[in-house]
Parts: structure tokens; C-alpha cells; sequence
């Protein structure tokens, strides 16, 4: 049992400098808790919309007070005094309150941090810590996730001359959470000094990672630097020691009449996954997201074909974390795993039916930030309770990204009976 005695949102900056909200939430109990809602800058067609106001003048229209407003009027007038079954019956009251099937009226980014605050409210209630609590409702087996580290951001994260947006490493090897955190920072360091090596800046991306800006071009020049970094930390490049992860976000270098710009290649899907696969033959690459565009469905269909037995692939723009579209992707046999973000599809309880949905098809899940966070380690709770064995969420350096990590090593501390590690879909 749930009951609002307050809801409260307020404008801060997230890791981008840019607005977005906290939300505060207080039950009658005396209980008070926070959350920070992040923002997306490589954002799907088809995600809940984020409500910003347009206002020219006040940060380059990107400001929110029209959602900390509806969060403070409308929110808070139908939430207060009300006694709720479940987080899940907040939701409901939420989405029906805002009435649109976009959370356009009200806002993502209002909904999501009421959403968030009252799945925490619920877990403290219940004497619980928020993993326990999500994976009880998920109806999930607790596991500790890879941490998958964007070591290298380029795309819409950086401005460099690298098209595709994240270049992961991921201990799938390491024996525990504490050696697979280990494992990502001594191989980010190793990586800096072969960087700083080629002389070049070692300015970061929005994600923590490095964003060369003179020397690499290629992503294959990329992924044989991180190989070699692996190496220098004292690590196994593979899925036994640390394997690499890529982001295109193809969307984001998607050719108006179609087919793909790389470097200033024009290449069609066809020619894109011939070099995923020539990449994945020279690479330790297991895992691929986004690797073409959010419109080229035949493509990704040709795609999952092709590589699905090989190397997982994510849908990230194409699923927006959406259980319908989703659902409607594994009848198309698009991709075989999902991103899972919070803010994407608006509430806590669609991000949950989004991971039954993608077990219940045999699809993998990996739990994931926004480019703009903050430094609410709600995700790394999420990927605990749903055991979906997988995250992102950046660089192991910046505070709102090591918040994430440090959360994960507190619960790895806290439970060391929890399992640690990547699981088979099906
Ligand atoms: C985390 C990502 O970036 P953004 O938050 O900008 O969508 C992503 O594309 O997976
Ligand atoms: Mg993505």
C-alpha cells in the first residue's frame, strides 16, 4: 500500500548542463525519497515524448519547466492523499491522467521521475531494497550485470569525426561484479595512455569516454586501439576476458535517400552488415546495437539473418523499450536483444512489461542510461531486480556514470551469494 502525502519536482542540470527534473516524493509515513530523471540525445522516433518549452530564451528552448509545472499542479493534485495498491496503479494514474499514447500532454520526463520515486517509495515501505522490490514484482531472478563501458563516445556524443556513437568494452569474463568494475577502469586507463601516446586530446564524449579527435576515423581503427588496450591492462580480448561492445546508432548516420554515410563512405545496409561481419570476424565483438537504421526494417531483418547467430543484436532506437513494438519486432525477427531505458517508454511499470515481454520471446535485455544523467543510480537497481545479466552505463570515470557502477558494487557487497554475468536469453 502506497500513499502520496506529497510530490514535488524541481528544474536541475543534468551531466550535460542541460535541465531536467528531481523529483521528491514523501508518504505519510515520514519517508522522503529522490529521483533524477535523464534525457537522451540520440532519441528514437517512436520514444515517450520529453516535454521541453520551446522558449528560445531560456536555455535554447530546451527548458522544462512546463513538466516540473505539470509535476507540481496537475501530478501533484490528482497523486496527493491517494492510497495506491502499487507503484504499477501510480502508473496507470499517470498515464490516464496525461491521456495521450506518447506522454506527450504532461511529458516523459515528469511522468518517469514520479514513476521512478514511487517504485522507491514502495521498496522502502516494504523494508526492501529497490533491486528486491523490482525483482519481486518483475517476478525475476536477482543477478548481478556485465558492465558494458563506453570507453570511446563519437556519434552524437562527441564531436569528432567518429560515426558510430559507442565503442564498449564488457568484462564477460570476470569472475565477479568487483573484478568486471576492476577490469573497466584498468583498461580505460590503458587506454588513455595509448591515446595520449598518439597524441591526441583526451578531452570525453557525453558518456565519460574518450573523444580522439585527430587520428581515428574508421571504427575498426577504433576496435583494434581498444584490443590493444586490453592487452596492455593484462586482460584476455574475448568473451572469456573482456569482449567489445559497439553503438552505431546508425539512425544517426543513416543517408536521406537511404544506405548509410561511414566515414564518408557511402555504403547500402547490405555493404554496412558485410562489415559488421568482416568486423566481427577480426574483432572480439559480441555485442551490436543499433547497427542500422530505426527505419530500415528489411535491413535489420537481413541483419538479424545474417549475424544474430553470432553476435547479439540490440534494437535501441527500433524498440524504444516500447512492449507492443517490441513484441511486433519478434514477429519480424528484428534484432535479439532490447535496450531497456527507463525514460524511454515513460514509466517504470512499461519498462518492466518490456522485459517480460523480451523473455518471454527468447529476447536478451540490457538494462541502459541516457547520454544526460544524473546521478540517480536508479538503472543499476533495475538491472539487478530484472536479472537481465547486462548495463551500460558509460565510461567508469564522471560521477553520474561511477554512481551506476558504485551502486552495483554496493549491492555485489551487500548479497555476495548474487550470481555475476551475462545469461542466454533462452
Ligand atoms: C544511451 C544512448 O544515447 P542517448 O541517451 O543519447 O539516446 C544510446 O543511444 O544508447
Ligand atoms: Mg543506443
Amino acid at each position: 500500500m502506497l500513499r502520496i502525502a506529497e510530490v514535488h519536482a524541481v528544474e536541475i542540470l543534468d551531466s550535460r548542463a542541460r535541465p531536467t527534473l528531481a523529483v521528491v516524493l514523501r508518504t505519510p509515513q515520514g519517508l522522503k525519497v529522490r529521483a533524477g530523471v535523464p534525457s537522451g540525445a540520440s532519441t528514437g522516433r517512436r520514444e515517450a515524448v520529453e516535454l521541453r518549452d520551446g522558449d528560445p530564451d531560456r536555455y535554447g528552448g530546451k527548458g522544462v519547466s512546463r513538466a516540473v509545472a505539470a509535476v507540481n499542479g496537475e501530478i501533484a493534485d490528482a497523486l496527493t492523499g491517494r492510497e495506491f495498491d502499487s507503484f504499477r496503479e501510480v502508473d496507470d494514474a499517470l498515464r490516464e491522467l496525461d491521456g495521450t499514447e506518447d506522454k506527450s500532454r504532461l511529458g516523459a520526463n515528469a511522468l518517469v521521475g514520479v514513476s521512478m520515486a514511487a517504485a522507491r517509495a514502495e521498496a522502502l515501505l516494504g523494508d526492501r531494497e529497490l533491486w528486491e522490490h523490482l525483482a519481486a514484482v518483475a517476478g525475476a531472478r536477482p543477478r548481478l550485470p556485465v558492465p558494458h563501458f563506453n570507453v570511446v563516445n563519437g556519434g552524437a556524443h562527441a564531436d569528432n569525426p567518429l560515426d558510430f556513437q559507442e565503442f564498449m568494452v564488457a568484462p564477460l569474463g570476470a569472475p565477479s561484479m568487483a573484478e568486471a568494475v576492476r577490469a573497466g577502469a584498468e583498461v580505460y586507463a590503458a587506454l588513455r595512455g595509448r591515446l595520449a601516446g598518439l597524441g591526441e586530446p583526451l578531452g570525453l564524449g557525453d558518456e565519460g569516454g574518450f573523444a580522439p579527435t585527430v587520428t581515428l576515423e574508421q571504427p575498426e581503427e577504433v576496435l583494434e586501439l581498444l584490443v590493444g588496450a586490453i592487452g596492455d591492462a593484462g586482460y584476455e580480448a574475448g568473451r572469456g576476458g573482456v569482449a567489445l561492445a559497439l553503438d552505431p546508432a546508425a539512425s544517426g548516420f543513416a543517408a536521406d535517400g537511404g544506405g548509410y554515410t561511414v566515414a564518408g563512405e557511402s555504403l547500402t545496409s547490405d555493404q554496412l552488415i558485410d562489415r559488421y561481419e568482416e568486423m566481427v570476424d577480426r574483432f572480439p565483438v559480441w555485442s551490436i546495437e543499433d547497427g542500422l537504421g530505426e527505419d530500415d526494417r528489411e535491413g535489420w531483418t537481413r541483419l538479424t539473418a545474417r549475424l544474430g547467430g553470432r553476435v547479439q543484436l540490440v534494437g535501441d532506437d527500433v524498440f524504444v523499450t516500447n512492449p507492443g513494438i517490441i513484441a511486433e519486432a519478434v514477429q519480424a525477427k528484428i534484432g535479439t536483444a532490447a535496450l531497456i531505458k527507463v525514460n524511454q517508454v515513460g514509466t517504470v511499470s512499461e519498462t518492466l512489461d518490456a522485459v517480460r515481454v523480451c523473455r518471454e520471446a527468447g529476447y536478451a535485455q540490457m538494462v541502459s542510461h541516457r547520454s544526460g544523467e544524473t546521478e540517480d543510480a536508479f538503472i543499476a537497481d533495475l538491472a539487478v531486480g530484472t536479472g537481465c545479466g547486462q548495463i551500460k552505463a558509460g565510461a567508469p570515470a564522471r560521477g553520474e556514470r561511477a554512481a551506476k557502477y558504485a551502486r552495483l558494487l554496493e549491492v555485489a557487497d551487500a548479497r555476495p551469494g548474487l550470481e555475476y554475468g551475462w545469461v542466454r536469453a533462452r
